[in-house]
């Protein structure tokens, strides 16, 4: 069964003088879908997912993980983080080896696993990420997209039930995102629970399904896709750009399809385009 996160009136300041997260509530295990957290540059999304994982730890207020408040001693940390992996914005902070293979393993060296059973694992994950021709590459040579895939791997190889990416398009090319859609939607096919933070909203209404919504620390609202693009009030004050999907819904009519296949596999609106169109 998967643990449930659970956030209880977390309120979290890098200094004294400041406060960057503030009265944070947040149920993340009820739902089961995959969970989208946005908001303007400098709302705390970052610094809520590195509380989260207990990289930072609130001033006050509490974080659960299954019944059980985070703990941050080492021990109960690297315990987290084998159930909880993340995934940063910048990868150069999560590849530490200069070999792929090597960085890879690493962590499950850390967790003194027989070696054969790394082995296994190793396969698995460059096979499942596609990456198979980078496992012998120097990580220093590797593209940004690249990069990506490798953090990705360090995080899956561990088997987490919860996966936290902190802005996983940032720097990919249209391939680079095209295959990050696919492998999330992988992810969320294979069990494993997503929270993602992203600016790119038109990626986040493919990928997620229930959606936070930030503005200088505080959470302005929630809900399942469909319900939060139509908060007008709380979409102007985060400044979100609409996705094109919902766009064509308010301005022109067009029904809430759930993702672009769901738009262009519409025969209604093909009929229509191919009798009226030009
Ligand atoms: N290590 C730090 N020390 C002090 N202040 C910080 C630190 N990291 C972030 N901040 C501040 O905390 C606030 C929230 O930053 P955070 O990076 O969490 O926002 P974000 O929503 O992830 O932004 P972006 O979309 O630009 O990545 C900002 O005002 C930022 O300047």
């Amino acid at each position: 069964m998967i643990s449930v996160i659970k956030l209880e009136h977390v309120n979290f300041g890098y200094d004294s003088q400041s406060q960057q997260l503030h009265d944070i509530n947040i149920d993340f295990g009820k739902f089961g879908y995959s969970i989208g957290l946005v908001g303007p540059n400098g709302s705390g999304k970052s610094t809520l997912l590195k509380n989260i994982v207990g990289l930072e730890k609130p001033t006050s207020g509490k974080i659960y993980f299954g019944d059980k408040a985070i703990k941050y001693d080492n021990r109960s940390l690297r315990k987290l983080r084998t159930q909880l992996g993340m995934v940063f914005q910048n990868s150069d902070n999560q590849i530490f080896y200069p070999n792929v293979k090597e960085d890879v393993a690493f962590v499950l060296r850390n967790l003194k696993l027989d070696e054969r059973e790394i082995e296994k694992r190793l396969d698995w994950v460059f096979k499942s990420l596609g990456i198979e021709d980078l496992q012998d590459r120097p990580v220093q040579y590797l593209s940004g997209g690249q990069k990506k895939r490798v953090a990705i791997a360090g995080v899956l190889v561990m088997r987490p039930s919860w996966i936290l990416m902190d802005e996983p398009t940032a720097g990919l090319d249209f391939d680079g995102k095209e295959r990050m859609k696919n492998l999330i939607k992988q992810l969320i096919s294979d069990g494993i629970q997503l929270v993602i933070s992203s600016h790119d909203m038109n990626f986040m209404y493919e990928v997620c399904d229930y959606f936070y919504v930030l503005s200088d620390g505080k959470i302005i609202t929630e809900g399942k896709k469909e319900q939060v693009f139509e908060d007008d009030q709380a979409i102007r004050q985060a400044k979100l750009e609409v996705p094109y999907i919902v766009r064509l819904h308010r301005e022109i009519g067009l029904p809430l399809y759930n993702d672009e296949e769901q738009l262009f596999a519409d025969q209604k609106l093909r009929d229509f385009v191919s009798e009226y169109g030009e």
